[in-house]
């Protein structure tokens, strides 16, 4: 049966990591005849550029025939002007709620190779291996009403509105305690349930579907102090369950910790286990072009689609061995260099990725 795979690209340093993974994907395609169709569309300020949109009719189309989508990443400084981007309509925003899905994997996951490059202390983040699970679909980002208004006084204001619903909350709940069952049994559930109404509705949730687990250990934490032990202490964490904002903030955090933004890769999925896969980062524009960025959150993200999306574990695998093999060669983009490891750019990091596939194929 043949896949199809949806690469978008979209702005900045997406053409150039996309690239690098489409070229990993199109390997162990060809070498284990996975059955993947490749096609590709425009997002973000590409196809404002392109089509006078952020998020195409045709891109949207193909989004839905897709079986799996790889976006790179998308907005510069050109386009970041809210009506035209990051609308709840538009672009990736438009992409993840059109799609549905509410259900972001973040896996911070610490390869041996990079402790040094780590922000903290070797020591203190050996082994590191956590789960953000991050509610995508909901939250600030899209809660009505928001916008700017003229207040009688002639004063503008700006809203947005921080809403869940239970059934939203209950949902994301399940995707984590499922993953808490499956990984060490232990959840954190992320909230400010101290000052915000929707994030106690949240914890209550939580609390309630803890009893359909008793074999997962729930815990709570206001975000403040989450913010602080993950730079404290965070192999106290195993899965973190967060709301949308929350977990976007987090979870740029929870990357220094593997070494670099460009290590963390990510999946979204709906109910159907639909996905796009992207790089936690964004589209970088200081480095664009410039062959610097790290591909590897792309590639990885590449694995995870996958696995999620096509069950097809053992190329998944393949591909997570050989961006090991990658570092344990010394390999380093500039994000993750340091004393005594070899400098490469982003074309370089995907060809040594691609030719350590091989001996895992
Ligand atoms: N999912 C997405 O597409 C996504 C995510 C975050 C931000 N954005 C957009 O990206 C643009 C830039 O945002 P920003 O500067 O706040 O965040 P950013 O993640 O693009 O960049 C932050 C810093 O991290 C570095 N960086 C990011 N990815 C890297 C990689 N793969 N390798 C090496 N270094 C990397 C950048 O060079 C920069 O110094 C904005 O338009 C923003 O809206 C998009
Ligand atoms: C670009 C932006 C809309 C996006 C988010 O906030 O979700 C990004 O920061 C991310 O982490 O994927
Ligand atoms: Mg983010």
């Amino acid at each position: 049966m043949t896949q199809r795979v949806l690469f978008l690209p979209g702005d900045g340093i997406g053409p150039d990591i996309i690239e690098q993974a489409r070229a990993v994907l199109g390997h162990a395609n060809e070498r284990l005849s996975l059955g993947l169709d490749f096609d590709e569309a425009l997002v973000g300020g590409a196809a404002i550029e392109a089509a006078g949109t952020a998020l195409p009719d045709d891109t949207m189309s193909r989004a839905r025939e897709a079986g799996g989508i790889l976006l790179g990443a998308v907005g510069g400084p050109k386009w970041d002007h809210l009506e035209m981007a990051n609308r709840p309509e538009k672009g990736l925003l438009g992409l993840r709620s059109g799609l549905g899905l509410f259900a972001n994997l973040r896996p911070a996951f610490l390869y041996p190779q990079l402790a040094e490059a780590s922000s903290l202390r070797p020591e203190v983040v050996s082994g590191l291996d956590i789960l953000i699970v991050r509610e995508l679909t909901g939250g600030i980002y899209f809660g009505q009403p928001r916008g700017v208004e003229t207040l009688e006084s002639g004063e503008r204001e700006g809203i947005n509105t921080y809403r869940y619903n239970e059934s939203e909350i209950r949902r994301i709940g399940r995707v984590a305690f499922e993953s808490a069952r499956q990984r060490n049994g232990r959840l954190c559930s992320i909230d400010k349930a101290n000052v915000l109404e929707v994030t106690a509705l949240w914890r209550e949730v939580m609390e309630d579907l803890a009893r359909e687990y008793p074999d997962v250990e729930l815990s709570h934490m206001y975000v403040d102090n989450a913010a602080m032990q993950l730079v404290r202490d965070p192999n106290q964490f195993d899965v973190i369950v967060t709301g949308n904002m929350f977990g976007d903030i987090l979870s740029d955090e929870a990357a220094m910790l593997t070494g670099s933004i460009g290590m963390l890769p990510s999946a979204a999925l709906n109910e159907s286990k639909q996905g796009m896969y992207e790089p936690c980062h964004g589209s970088a524009p200081d480095i664009a072009g410039q062959d610097k960025a790290n591909p590897l959150a792309t590639i990885l993200s590449g694995a995870m689609m996958l696995r999620y999306s096509f069950g097809m574990e053992g190329a998944a695998g393949a591909i997570e061995k050989a961006v090991q093999d990658v570092l344990e060669q010394g390999l380093r983009t500039p994000d993750i260099h340091f004393e005594g490891t070899q400098l490469v750019g982003t074309r370089a990091m995907g060809e040594a990725v691609l030719s350590a596939l091989d001996t895992h194929l």
